[in-house]
């Protein structure tokens, strides 16, 4: 199953921001699939897959990188990861799953509190090569503390399994609370809430210089009625420009799709996919049909025109201060 369109939605005349590029869009799709052994576009269910309407298969794409120098596995992550703290912890229920292995709910014996503890199968990230992706997700998270991003409290190894202890969201997924709502989406005021507290963690990543690369719906958590970002397996700190293609189809900025160099104002276009998703209960932009915005009726200019200041090409695109100064914000 794929992103689900809104069928009923009615629109305005399009506002086209990137004039003929579907069939190099879905050409350049084409060619991703096929360059890297058929495997670089994977499909994977959401947490809770035996409730339908929280089931949605996402598209996503494993990095591919331009630069061949830029995975070298590194050396010295083995030798720092503290050693096995699991003994600590009780651990209950498994509470999600994602690419390299399980999320469980768990309980800090000391304290009776609890935790998120992410179990990653060694095996099978070093069968993947992905050590040094997991060895980036931990070295950004230990650096990131804000309320509205997820807190690693602890990381240690056992023998099968890299542990990383997490702040525990009590509300689940963004993606599932989207799904239970009325047409799959927020009224206005509780999609301008939610943009606002994401704006307020890219703010928080680019002032150290930290990519997420991958917002979206499903990476987003409830917490206590407050939202944190997680998922931090494709983040990058880094202030030069990249070009590593890695993300969910859907939430893809143009420049990634190209092929040209980027920065962290990818995640201000998937801010802008989101805002549209939360708004509409669809996605702007379908893979086959490129980048032209359409809006339904409904919608606010408030809300539209902050959508036009981040759902355009990366030179025109709107600061992360003009977002939380925007009106629909405020
Ligand atoms: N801190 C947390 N508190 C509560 N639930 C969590 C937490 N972290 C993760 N989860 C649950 O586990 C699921 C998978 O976690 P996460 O997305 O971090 O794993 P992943 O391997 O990086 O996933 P993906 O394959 O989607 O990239 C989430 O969708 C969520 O349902």
């Amino acid at each position: 199953m794929k992103r689900q369109n809104s069928a009923n939605a009615t629109t305005t005349s399009p506002s086209k921001y990137f004039s003929n590029t579907s069939n190099q869009f879905s050409e350049i799709l084409k060619q991703i699939t096929q360059n890297s052994n058929n495997k670089p576009i994977r499909k994977a269910c959401s947490p809770n897959s035996n409730n339908q309407m929280q089931k949605r298969v996402k598209t996503q794409i494993t990095s591919i990188s331009r630069n061949p120098n830029q995975n070298i596995h590194n050396k010295n992550f083995n030798s720092s990861v503290p050693k096995n703290k699991l003994e600590y912890y009780q651990v209950l229920e498994q509470i999600g799953s994602g690419k390299f292995g399980k999320v469980y709910k768990c309980l800090l014996n000391q304290t009776k509190k609890l935790y998120a503890i992410k179990m990653i199968d060694k095996l099978y990230l070093k069968k993947n090569q992905m050590l040094h992706q997991l060895h980036r997700e931990v070295a950004i998270q230990q650096m990131l503390k804000h309320q509205n991003i997820i807190q690693l409290v602890e990381f240690f190894e056992t023998t099968n399994n890299y542990c990383l202890v997490l702040e525990y969201a009590t509300g689940g997924t963004l993606f599932q609370s989207l799904m239970k709502q009325n047409n799959r989406r927020y009224s206005e005021p509780a999609a301008s809430n939610i943009i606002k507290q994401v704006a307020c963690a890219i703010q928080q990543m680019q002032q150290q210089s930290i990519i997420h690369r991958d917002l979206k719906p499903e990476n987003i958590l409830w917490c206590n009625g407050q939202i944190k970002i997680s998922d931090f397996g494709w983040s990058v700190q880094d202030k030069k420009e990249r070009d590593t293609l890695c993300g969910t189809i859907d939430y893809l900025s143009p420049e990634m799709v190209f092929g040209q160099q980027y920065d962290n104002s990818i995640d201000l276009w998937s801010l802008g996919v989101l805002t549209f998703e939360l708004t509409t209960g669809r996605t702007p932009f379908q893979v086959q049909e490129g980048f032209t915005l359409q809006f339904p009726d409904y919608l606010s200019g408030d809300v539209k025109d902050l959508m036009k200041g981040l759902l355009t090409d990366k030179k025109n695109r709107k600061s992360i201060e003009w977002v939380l100064n925007h009106v629909w914000l405020s």
